[in-house]
């Protein structure tokens, strides 16, 4: 007997899309009275990028956006997750409002909501003004009072329109890249300065949501990346190396802003005399309700005591694993043992997988106009079962975003990398729907029962 279709269906209203980021895919950094952000500076900065690349140009979308968004309607999308320049909106990063810079979000959210696809606002999405970074950027506490004052001006300008939004895009990675390992803007190399932007970040979330709450009347959530660690073998030096990987990455963020407190391992076996004592009334400010919480989901670590700074813990590479181009195994049971985590840990908020996709090497275009990308097929296949694993198990996961809409600048590894389900001829700007695109709109069509 064929297997019951709407066994597998996802629930109803599950919102299908995909993700993108403004320094990613726009272009144009400088256009129409914007300010340079950290990115910009960095990317100029020899040696910081593969090839020297620049989003001086990325898939010119701040062009291109229209054909974009009906190429988004060609492929079924629900909804879409981007990310706003804070320096195209407050070119200085705060007071003046740059009009054409707003004008220009304003426009693709319409066109958005006329091809019926649900806009998601990230606000930050790493593209620190570099006005704000001259005066100490994260590392400063009055970025979060800055944050907050940048919601505010696109709260008022498209809440309503925009009815879900995101404070921050993965913190850890704002810190690790830019301030402890600074592979990412605006690469600092400092264990003293990791916590400090850490600690921020969260308040300058907290700040943007409690603006929210005064200017908003939709919803508005955080989003991090969390990996799933696993011990490579069960000696005590392995399960503690385990045990720091994890509060580091995956539980400090969220832990800060649903719990009101950092995990111990941070002061007691990462930083030590590196982590300041915090005033209780920031943690009050961290902490602010949330409506739901993104995960991006990539890859899992094994993990194993290690000399590394300050974290003393690495990754084992798993003889039979599968590896994408960016070298992250392919490990679908952990979207499904993280979702499990979250939920237990959190009380099951409502959550969106708000990143999700893997860069393998993808042939180029065929004559016939294909790009035959079966692996990524694959991955996409196992990690959306993996949802509905979870899904399975009582979890309120309510959407995805494949990342990404478009092949783009995959930050300090350039244009070498991509992720796209939409293939870019970066020298004709030409777009060409991938296998996996087709494939991703079979399952949006029928709600899963394709995959
Ligand atoms: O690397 C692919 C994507 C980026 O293009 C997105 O901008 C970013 O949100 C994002 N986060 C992750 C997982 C966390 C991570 C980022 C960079 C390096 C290592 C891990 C993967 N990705």
């Amino acid at each position: 007997m064929a297997a019951n279709p709407n066994a597998r269906r996802f629930p109803e209203g599950f919102l299908w899309g995909a993700a993108t980021a403004a320094h990613q895919i726009e272009g144009s950094p400088m256009a129409d009275g914007a300010g340079p952000s950290i990115w910009t500076r960095f990317a100029h900065t020899p040696g910081m990028t593969v090839n020297g690349d620049t989003g001086d140009v990325a898939c010119d979308h701040y062009n291109r956006w229209k054909d974009d968004v009906a190429l988004m309607a060609s492929l079924g999308l629900k909804a879409y997750r981007f990310s706003t320049s804070w320096s195209r909106i407050l070119p200085d990063g705060t007071g003046r409002v740059n009009q054409k810079g707003l004008d220009f979000y304003s426009r693709l959210v319409d066109e958005l909501l006329d091809k019926g696809i649900e806009p998601l606002l990230t606000l930050y999405h790493w593209d620190l003004p570099a006005a704000l970074d001259d005066r100490g950027g994260w590392l400063n506490r009055d970025v979060a009072d800055w944050f907050a004052e940048y919601g505010s001006v696109l709260y008022r300008a498209l809440d309503g329109r925009v009815k879900k939004w995101v404070t921050l895009n993965e913190p850890w990675v704002v810190t690790d890249g830019g301030y402890l390992h600074g592979a990412l803007a605006p690469g600092h190399r400092s264990k003293y300065e990791t916590p400090i932007a850490t600690h921020n970040l969260m308040r300058a979330h907290g700040a943007a949501v409690k603006a929210y709450r005064e200017i908003g009347k939709h919803e508005i959530g955080l989003v991090v990346n969390i990996e799933p660690k696993y011990p490579n073998t069960q000696s005590p030096e392995d399960l503690a190396a385990t045990k720091r990987a994890h509060a580091y990455m995956n539980e400090q963020y969220l832990d800060a802003a649903l719990l009101g407190k950092y995990p111990p391992e941070l002061k007691n076996e990462i930083f030590g005399d590196a982590w300041p004592e915090w005033a209780d009334e920031d943690y009050a400010l961290i902490k602010q309700k949330l409506d739901f919480i993104g995960i991006n989901y990539y890859t899992r670590s094994v993990t194993q005591a290690t000399d590394s700074y300050p974290l003393k813990a690495g990754a084992v590479r798993q003889k039979l694993g599968t590896y994408t181009e960016t070298g992250w195994e392919v490990f679908p049971q952990g979207l499904t043992d993280l979702l499990v985590w979250a939920k237990d840990r959190y009380g099951n908020l409502p959550t969106y997988i708000t990143e999700n996709g893997a860069a393998f090497f993808d042939p180029a275009v065929a004559e016939e106009g294909r790009v035959r990308d079966p692996l990524r097929m694959g991955y996409l296949k196992k990690h959306l079962t993996a949802i509905r694993d979870a899904i399975d198990q009582g979890c309120d996961i309510r959407g995805y975003m494949v990342w990404s809409l478009l092949d783009n600048l995959e930050w300090s590894l350039g244009f070498s990398k991509r992720f796209g389900i939409v293939h870019v001829n970066y020298g004709t700007q030409e777009r060409t729907p991938k296998d996996s695109a087709r494939w991703y709109s079979k399952a949006i069509e029928t709600h899963g029962a394709s995959i």
